[in-house]
C-alpha cells in the first residue's frame, strides 16, 4: 500500500480559536493554562480529523502560537538579549519577539519596552515568519522541548506523528544578524547550531518519534555555493549522530533542480519535493536517490483551494512509482496546508457550482488519502469518476468565461500604460497645486477597525441596519479621522477605510469573476487571519467601488485627501487565483478594472491616489531568470495600466511593506510618490539603495504591528539618520503601514509624536533656507 502524507495542517481552528484565544491573553483576559489549553484542543482535533481522513503520515510540531520559524528561536535560544533581558517566561518572551511588547512597571515587575522581530514574507506566500536574528552573543542551547511535547500529545492519543521542524540550512539562511553584529554570517553559526538540531532530535527519538521531517525550502531559491556544501555538512553532521529519527528533508514551492548538487547524497531516508508546481523536475529529482531513500510526491497542492484532479495527480505518482518502486513512494500534500482554509464543509453561502471546484484544508486530507489508494490498486473509482466530472464541468463552464473581459485585454495599447508626461513635469505641477511643505506627513490609508465598525459592518451584512443607516454609521466614522488628522496636522489625510473589511476583499466583492467564502480564513502572520477571495472567471468592475467614501470624505475637509485603492498584483496575490489562467491575464484583467476607478476618482475631484502594491514583492518568481523579468515586466505595466488615465496634475502615490524591497522593481511604476516599510530596517545601506529612487519617498518610520508608542524624540533620531544621507526634499513621512489592526490610544499618541518630529525639522531645514 502507497502511503498518504500531509505535511501541515492549518493551526488556526476551524473557528479561528486559536485567534482568539491569544488575542484574550495580550489583553490580560484569559490565563497562560486557557491559551495552552485551547492550543492542545486545536492540536488533537487536527490530529484526529487527518486519522479518521486515512492519513498515513501525519506531521507534529506544526502547530504555533505565532510562527513555526520563532517556535525554533525560542527552542534555540536564539533570543536577542534586548529580550532575554526582561526574563519574562517563554512563552511572553516568544510573543514579544514576535509582536513587541510595551509595559509599565508594577510593584512586582519592572517596565518593558521592546520592538518585535523583523516579519518577512515566507517565499512567495502571504504568510509572514518572524526572521531569526543572530548576534556575536547568541548562544544556542535547548530551550523547552516543544516538538517533543506535541509529539507526546499526539502519542498519548494512540496517533504516531512525524514531528516537522525547519531545517537548519533554511533556519540559518532566513534569519539576519543583529543591528550589534552586522558582520556576522548567519551561515558561520552552522557548526554550533548543528548540536542543538541533533539534541532535539535525539529527544524526539526518545520519546518514540521514529522519524522526522525537516523543512529545507531554501531549496527552491539561488543558493550560493557556500551555502550548497553547508547541506553535506550539516546532514553528514546529523547522519553521524546514534539514534536519531529518520529524516524526510522537504522541500517546496519550486523546482530544487538547480540544488541537485546540494541534496545529492545526502544521507537521509527521504526526500519531499513539490510536484503541483513543478512536475517537470520527477525525473531529474529521481536520478539522485540511493536505493533506499523514500520519495515523496507533493501532488495535493498546499496553496490554492482547487480540486485535485486526481487523473493528473494520479499520472505523476504512477511515474514516480515507475522510478523508484511502490514502496519508497509516499503519496503527499505539495506543502503545509497552512496556506489553505480549513474547512469546505463550512461555506453554506457558494453557488453549489463553484463549491463543487473547491478544496480546502480538510477536503485535501481526503484527496492525498485517495490518490494513494488509487495508486496502490484499490477501487476508487467513484471518486475518480464524481472527480473527473467536477474538472470537466469547470473547464466548460460560464461563470469563468466573459468575452468582453477577454477583447479588452486584447486590445490593450501601449499608451494606456504611459503617464502624460515624465515625473518631473508632473512634479512641477503637483507643487504648484498641493503647495507642500517639506517633509509632508501622511499616513498609509486604514486607521483603527474598532470593534464599534465590525459591530455594524456584521449588523448591515445581515440586514439588521439598512444601507442608509450604514453609511451615517461610516460617514461618522470617516469624520471621525479626518478631524483628527486635522488636529494634529498632518497634511495629507485619508478616510480611514472604515467600510472595508479587508483591503483585497472589499474590492473583489465588487468586481465580477470573484467569489467569496464566509469562513475560509489563512493565517496571514500571528493572530491576522486573512480570507481571501477567489478568482473563479474573468474579471469586470460593474460600477465605481470607492468613489463614494473617497468624496465624502474630501468633502468634509480642505485638506487633500488621498483616494485608496488596492493595485492588480496585490488583488492578484491575495486572492486565490484562477489556475486555468496565466496570472499575466489575470492581472491585466484586474488592471483595467482598476483603471477605471482611478479614471472616476479623479474626474470626481480626487487628485490624489494611492494605489497599494504591498504584494509587489512577494510575487516575484523565487528564482532569477526569465520568469522573474517577465513578472516584473508585467506587474508594472498592470500598476501603470491603472494609474496612467490621469492628467500631470493628479498625484499618484504607491505603497509597499513587508518585504525586501528592491528600488529597482518599484521605479518602473512610475509613482509620484511611495511609502515604503522602514521602521525595522534602520540600516544605512538600504536608504543608500534607494538614493537614486527619482520619484519622492516615505520611509515608513514607525512598526504598526505593534502597539508601541515612539516618541518624539524616537522619531527625530531616526528622521535625523535618514537625512544624514537621504535628501530633505524628497522625504516624506509616514508609518510603516495602514493602523487598521491597531487601537486609537497608541494610533493618536504615535501620530502624534509623528508628526511633532516633522514639524521640528521643517523648521530646522526652513530656517536653512
Ligand atoms: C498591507 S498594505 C495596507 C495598505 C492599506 N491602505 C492600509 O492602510 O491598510
Ligand atoms: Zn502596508
Amino acid at each position: 500500500m502507497v502511503q498518504s502524507s500531509v505535511l501541515g495542517f492549518p493551526r488556526i481552528g476551524a473557528n479561528r480559536e486559536l485567534k482568539k484565544t491569544t488575542e484574550a491573553y495580550w489583553q490580560g483576559k484569559v490565563s497562560v493554562e486557557e491559551l495552552f489549553k485551547v492550543g492542545k484542543e486545536i492540536r488533537e482535533h487536527n490530529w484526529k480529523l487527518q486519522k479518521q481522513a486515512g492519513v498515513d503520515v501525519i506531521a507534529s510540531n506544526d502547530f504555533s502560537f505565532y510562527d513555526q520559524v520563532l517556535d525554533l528561536s525560542l527552542l534555540f535560544n536564539a533570543i536577542p538579549e534586548r529580550y532575554a533581558k526582561y526574563n519574562l517566561s517563554p512563552i511572553d518572551t516568544f510573543f514579544a519577539m514576535g509582536r513587541g511588547l510595551q509595559k509599565k512597571a508594577t510593584e512586582t515587575e519592572a517596565a518593558v519596552d521592546v520592538t518585535a522581530l523583523e516579519m518577512v514574507k515566507w517565499f512567495d506566500s502571504n504568510y509572514h515568519y518572524v526572521r531569526p536574528t543572530f548576534s556575536h552573543s547568541t548562544q544556542f542551547k535547548l530551550n523547552g522541548q516543544k516538538p517533543v511535547d506535541e509529539f507526546l500529545e499526539a502519542k498519548a492519543l494512540g496517533i504516531q506523528t512525524r514531528p516537522v521542524l525547519v531545517g537548519p540550512l533554511s533556519y540559518l539562511t532566513l534569519g539576519k544578524a543583529d543591528k550589534d553584529s552586522l558582520d556576522l554570517e548567519p551561515l558561520s553559526l552552522l557548526e554550533k547550531l548543528l548540536p542543538v538540531y541533533a539534541e532535539i532530535l535525539k529527544k524526539l527519538a526518545d520519546a518514540g518519534a521514529t522519524s522526522v521531517q525537516l523543512d529545507e525550502p531554501v531549496l527552491v531559491l539561488d543558493l550560493d555555493e557556500k551555502t550548497q556544501a553547508a547541506f553535506k555538512t550539516a546532514y553528514d553532521f546529523l547522519a553521524s549522530q546514534s539514534g536519531l529519527p529518520a529524516i524526510t528533508l522537504a522541500t517546496y514551492f519550486g523546482t530544487v533542480v538547480p540544488n541537485l548538487g546540494a541534496i545529492k547524497d545526502l544521507p537521509v531516508a527521504g526526500f519531499h519535493f513539490d510536484f503541483a508546481r513543478n512536475p517537470e523536475q520527477l525525473d531529474e529529482v529521481a536520478s539522485i536517490l540511493n536505493d533506499n531513500q523514500t520519495l515523496s510526491v507533493g501532488v495535493v497542492d498546499g496553496r490554492n483551494i482547487w480540486k485535485n484532479d486526481f487523473a493528473k495527480s494520479s499520472a505523476i505518482v504512477q511515474k514516480a512509482i515507475e522510478k523508484v518502486g511502490k514502496d519508497r513512494v509516499v503519496v503527499a500534500t505539495s506543502s503545509s496546508l497552512l496556506h489553505t482554509p480549513v474547512d469546505l464543509e463550512s461555506e453554506k453561502k457558494l453557488n453549489p457550482e463553484i463549491k463543487d471546484w473547491f478544496s480546502f484544508a480538510t477536503q485535501k486530507l481526503a484527496e492525498v488519502a485517495v490518490i494513494a489508494k488509487n495508486v496502490s490498486g484499490e477501487d476508487v473509482s467513484a471518486e475518480l469518476e464524481a472527480n473527473a466530472k467536477s474538472v470537466s464541468t469547470r473547464a466548460s463552464s460560464n461563470i469563468t468565461n466573459n468575452e468582453a473581459v477577454q477583447k479588452r485585454v486584447q486590445s490593450i495599447d501601449e499608451k494606456m500604460s504611459r503617464r502624460l508626461s515624465p515625473f518631473p513635469e508632473r512634479l512641477a505641477v503637483q507643487e504648484k497645486a498641493f503647495k507642500l511643505p517639506l517633509f509632508p506627513t501622511t499616513t498609509i490609508g486604514s486607521f483603527p477597525q474598532t470593534k464599534d465598525i465590525r459591530i455594524n459592518r456584521n449588523k448591515f451584512v445581515k440586514g439588521t441596519i439598512t444601507a442608509e443607516e450604514y453609511e451615517k454609521f461610516i460617514n461618522a466614522e470617516i469624520e471621525t479621522v479626518i478631524r483628527f488628522q486635522e488636529e494634529i496636522g498632518i497634511d495629507i489625510l485619508v478616510h480611514g477605510e472604515p467600510e472595508r473589511n479587508d483591503m483585497v476583499q472589499y474590492f473583489g466583492e465588487q468586481i465580477d469573476g470573484y467569489t467569496f467564502t464566509t469562513n475560509g480564513w489563512v493565517q496571514s502572520y500571528g493572530s491576522r487571519y486573512v480570507r481571501p477571495p477567489i478568482i473563479v472567471g474573468d474579471l469586470s468592475r460593474p460600477k465605481p467601488m470607492s468613489v463614494k467614501e473617497s468624496v465624502y470624505a474630501q468633502s468634509i475637509t480642505t485638506k487633500p485627501c488621498k483616494g485608496m485603492l488596492t493595485g492588480p498584483v496585490t488583488c492578484l496575490r491575495w486572492s486565490f487565483p484562477r489556475d486555468d489562467v496565466d496570472q499575466k491575464t489575470q492581472a491585466l484583467q484586474l488592471a483595467l478594472a482598476l483603471r477605471d476607478e482611478v479614471n472616476d476618482l479623479d474626474a470626481a475631484g480626487i487628485k490624489i491616489i494611492q494605489v497599494d502594491e504591498p504584494a509587489l514583492r512577494e510575487g516575484l518568481p523565487l528564482r532569477a531568470g526569465q520568469d522573474r523579468s517577465d513578472y516584473l515586466k508585467w506587474a508594472a505595466e498592470s500598476f501603470r495600466i491603472a494609474t496612467s488615465g490621469v492628467g500631470n496634475e493628479t498625484q499618484i502615490h504607491s505603497h509597499f511593506c513587508y518585504s525586501d524591497l528592491d528600488p529597482n522593481h518599484i521605479k518602473a511604476l512610475d509613482a509620484d510618490v511611495v511609502s515604503i516599510e522602514y521602521s525595522k530596517k534602520d540600516d544605512p545601506k538600504y536608504i543608500s539603495e534607494f538614493l537614486d529612487y527619482p520619484n519622492h519617498i516615505g520611509l515608513g518610520l514607525f512598526d504598526i504591528h505593534s502597539p508601541r508608542i515612539p516618541s518624539t524624540e524616537e522619531f527625530k533620531a531616526k528622521i535625523e539618520k535618514i537625512l544624514e544621507s537621504y535628501p530633505a526634499e524628497k522625504f516624506w513621512v509616514n508609518p510603516d503601514c495602514g493602523l487598521k489592526t491597531r487601537g486609537w490610544a497608541e494610533t493618536k499618541e504615535s501620530l502624534t509624536h509623528m508628526v511633532e518630529a516633522a514639524k521640528f525639522f521643517r523648521e530646522k531645514y526652513g530656517a536653512k533656507k
